[in-house]
C-alpha cells in the first residue's frame, strides 16, 4: 500500500504538486492519470525519495522510502526506461542492480524469462529497441519480487503487441495480490487496465474513484441530428421540451434523447434528416472534461465533441463561442 498525504512540491514559482492525499491499495491496477505537466512523474519520484516533499508526507506499507531496509523487495520502478548504462548486457545490467540489493543471481534469470528477454540476455542494451528497453526496465522493477510496483508512462512508444503485453503483465501482477501503480496520459489505456483512477491536474487530486463508477458516470449517451433545416428542427424540439446542443461541425446534439423520438418529431414538422444517430460518448472526452480546466497546453484542434458544446436555442447560435475543448495554443 502506498499512502500520501497532503503531498506537495514546489519547485521555485511552481507549485508542481498540490496537497495530494490518496491512497495506492494493492490487489488491483491503479490507474494515475493527468495531461502533459501535471505532476504525475514528480509524485512518483516523491514516492520513490528521488525527490524530497516541500510539504506532506509519502509512505511505503507504512514508511519512508529512505527507511526500507531493502527498497527493491518492497516497492519496483520503472520512472525511465532509458535510464541505463546503455554499454552492459541486459544480464549484466541486472546482475548488477541485484548484487547491489543482494538479491541472488538466480532471479537475473526468473525476471529476464518473464519479460522475454532471455533470448537476448547478453546483447547491449544500447542496441535495444524502445520494447525491448521497456521490457529490460521492467525486468528491474520485478527483481526485488516486490508487493509494490511503479510504472511512469510503461507504454509510450510501444506498438500494439508491446501495449498488450504490458496491460496483461499489469493485470497477472495485481491479480497475485501486488500494489500496481501505473502512469498515464490515455484515458483510453487505462479504461482497458486499470481497477482504479486517480487523476491531476496541475497538481491538484481531481478523482479519485473506482473505474466502474468513472465509466457510469461519465458514459454519456446522446442522439446526433444533421438537418438542412436547423433552425426549423430546434423549433420542434425546443416546442416538446427537448434541449438540444450544437457540435462543433453544426450537428445537434441531444443528451439522452432516443432517436425514434426525434425522428418522429422531426416527421411531424416536416423536416429532413440527414443524421439520426445513438452515440456514447468516449471516456477519453470525460477525461478531457475532467481536466479541461487543468490543462497547460492546449492544442489547436481538440478532437470531436471533446469540449461539452454550448446549449442552444434557436435564435442564439453563435458558432465561433463553440470551439470548446483545444480552440486554441494558450498557456495555462
Ligand atoms: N526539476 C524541475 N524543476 C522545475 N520544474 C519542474 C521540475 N520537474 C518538473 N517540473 C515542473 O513541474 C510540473 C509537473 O511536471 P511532471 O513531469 O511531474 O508532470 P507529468 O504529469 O509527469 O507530465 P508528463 O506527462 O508530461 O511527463 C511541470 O510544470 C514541470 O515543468
Amino acid at each position: 500500500m502506498i499512502e500520501l498525504e497532503g503531498l506537495t512540491k514546489r519547485y521555485g514559482e511552481k507549485l508542481a504538486v498540490n496537497r495530494l492525499t490518496f491512497t495506492v491499495r494493492p490487489g488491483m491496477v491503479t490507474g494515475f492519470l493527468g495531461p502533459n505537466g501535471a505532476g504525475k512523474s514528480t509524485t512518483m519520484r516523491m514516492m520513490l525519495g528521488l525527490d524530497r516533499p516541500t510539504a506532506g508526507d509519502v509512505r511505503i506499507d507504512g514508511q519512508h522510502y529512505d527507511g526500507l531496509r531493502d527498497p527493491l523487495k518492497y516497492i519496483g520502478a520503472l520512472l525511465d526506461a532509458k535510464g541505463m548504462h546503455g554499454g552492459r548486457s541486459a544480464f549484466n545490467h541486472l546482475l548488477c542492480l541485484a548484487q547491489s540489493n543482494g538479491i541472488p543471481k538466480s532471479r537475473v534469470h526468473e525476471v529476464l524469462d518473464t519479460v522475454g528477454l532471455t533470448a537476448v540476455a547478453r546483447k547491449k542494451a544500447k542496441g535495444f529497441s524502445l520494447g525491448m528497453g521497456q521490457r529490460l526496465g521492467i525486468a528491474g522493477a520485478l527483481l526485488g519480487d516486490p508487493r509494490i510496483l511503479m510504472f511512469d508512462e510503461p507504454v509510450n512508444g510501444l506498438d500494439p503487441e508491446g501495449i498488450h503485453w504490458i496491460r496483461t503483465l499489469m493485470k497477472s501482477l495485481a491479480a497475485q495480490g501486488r500494489t500496481v501503480f501505473v502512469s498515464s496520459h490515455l484515458m483510453s489505456e487505462m479504461a482497458l487496465t486499470a481497477d482504479h483512477l486517480v487523476v491531476i491536474g496541475q497538481g491538484r487530486l481531481l478523482a479519485d474513484t473506482s473505474m466502474a463508477d468513472f465509466i457510469r458516470q461519465n458514459s454519456r449517451s446522446y442522439v446526433r441530428i444533421r438537418s438542412p433545416q436547423p433552425e426549423q428542427l430546434l423549433d420542434a424540439l425546443s416546442g416538446a421540451g427537448i434541449i438540444a446542443v450544437r457540435a462543433v461541425d453544426g450537428a445537434l446534439e441531444v443528451d439522452g434523447g432516443k432517436p425514434e423520438h426525434i425522428g418522429e418529431l422531426a416527421a411531424q414538422h416536416q423536416v429532413a434528416l440527414h443524421e439520426l444517430s445513438p452515440q456514447q460518448a468516449s471516456l477519453e472526452e470525460a477525461f478531457m472534461r475532467l481536466t479541461a480546466e487543468s490543462v497547460e497546453y492546449h492544442a489547436h484542434s481538440g478532437p470531436p465533441g471533446a469540449g461539452r458544446p454550448d446549449a442552444v436555442t434557436p435564435d442564439a447560435v453563435t458558432p465561433a463561442s463553440r470551439q470548446g475543448w483545444g480552440s486554441d495554443w494558450k498557456k495555462g
